[in-house]
């Protein structure tokens, strides 16, 4: 089966300042595929071209090619708000709008058009029970987000993007700011939210990257070193530098 996103030759510059040197990535449907790489190397970079958030940081050139289901991510017609219900992304800090749990699930549904009762509950249900949290938050459906814990809040973040039934979840350090506690308990969530969907993740934290990925892509000074099974990469990496990096001599 081809990958559901394919990157390549994948170049971003910040001004006159080159990020990312020339990357190519695929990407496949029901798995997990961590970026892993010391601080500045471009893994946030490379995460938000495959939804085109960079586009709102002025002065970006992003040259390359971007292929979801064969389609040009970058072509001038794309609708940037589609594309961003179907490729959505998590961020570290749990950012959930100010509104009730319910409202803030259903708010991409209703940008949609959606408003029939019914339907919102339904998938209000579905969305909280695949994110992991339905148990947690069903009696509380009308309290705000905001007052959950920052677990509940990142999983309420990601019920809410499920919601619009993505393809593609891009997850920037999801669990940094987060307890061990409800960093395990979204682990266990992406682990089994895999099954429908091609989940990215950015992670400093090498033992989760070998816990929930699939494969993993080791970057290092905007340049690809190294992508292949987790299990390979961290028992046999192919590079040096891959090697030096999981063994903790920099980064
Ligand atoms: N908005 C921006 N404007 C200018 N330079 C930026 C911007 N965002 C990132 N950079 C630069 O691009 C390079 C890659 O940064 P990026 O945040 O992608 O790295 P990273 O691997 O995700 O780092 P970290 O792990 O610390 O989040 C760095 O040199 C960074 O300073």
């Amino acid at each position: 089966m081809p990958a559901i996103l394919q990157t390549k030759n994948v170049h971003l510059s910040y001004g006159s300042k080159e990020a990312l040197h020339g990357i190519n990535l695929d990407f496949d449907d029901h798995s997990i595929t961590a970026l892993i790489g010391p601080s500045g190397c471009g893994k946030s970079t490379f995460l938000r071209c495959l939804n085109r958030m960079n586009d709102l940081i002025a002065n970006t050139t992003i040259t390359g090619s971007f292929q979801f289901h064969g389609q040009d991510l970058y072509a001038p017609t794309t609708n940037l708000v589609e594309l961003r219900k179907q490729i959505g992304m998590v961020f570290q800090q749990p950012n959930p709008f100010p509104f009730s749990v319910y409202e803030n699930v259903t708010y991409g549904l209703k940008l949609a058009g959606h408003h029939e009762r019914k339907f919102l509950d339904e998938q209000v249900e579905r969305a909280l029970k695949q994110a992991a949290v339905w148990d947690e938050v069903k009696d509380n459906l009308n309290k705000s987000a905001m007052s959950f814990s920052g677990g509940q809040q990142q999983r309420i973040c990601i019920a809410r993007l499920l919601a619009v039934q993505p393809d593609i979840i891009l997850l920037d350090e999801p669990t940094s700011a987060l307890d061990p506690i409800s960093s395990a308990q979204i682990e266990e969530t992406l682990i089994t939210l895999k099954k429908d969907y091609c989940i990215i993740i950015v992670t400093h934290n090498l033992q989760q990257a070998s816990r929930i990925a699939d494969r993993t892509a080791f970057m290092l000074n905007g340049n690809l070193v190294e992508y292949d099974l987790t299990s390979k990469m961290f028992t046999q990496p192919a590079k040096q530098d891959t090697s030096d990096y999981l063994n903790g001599k920099f980064g």
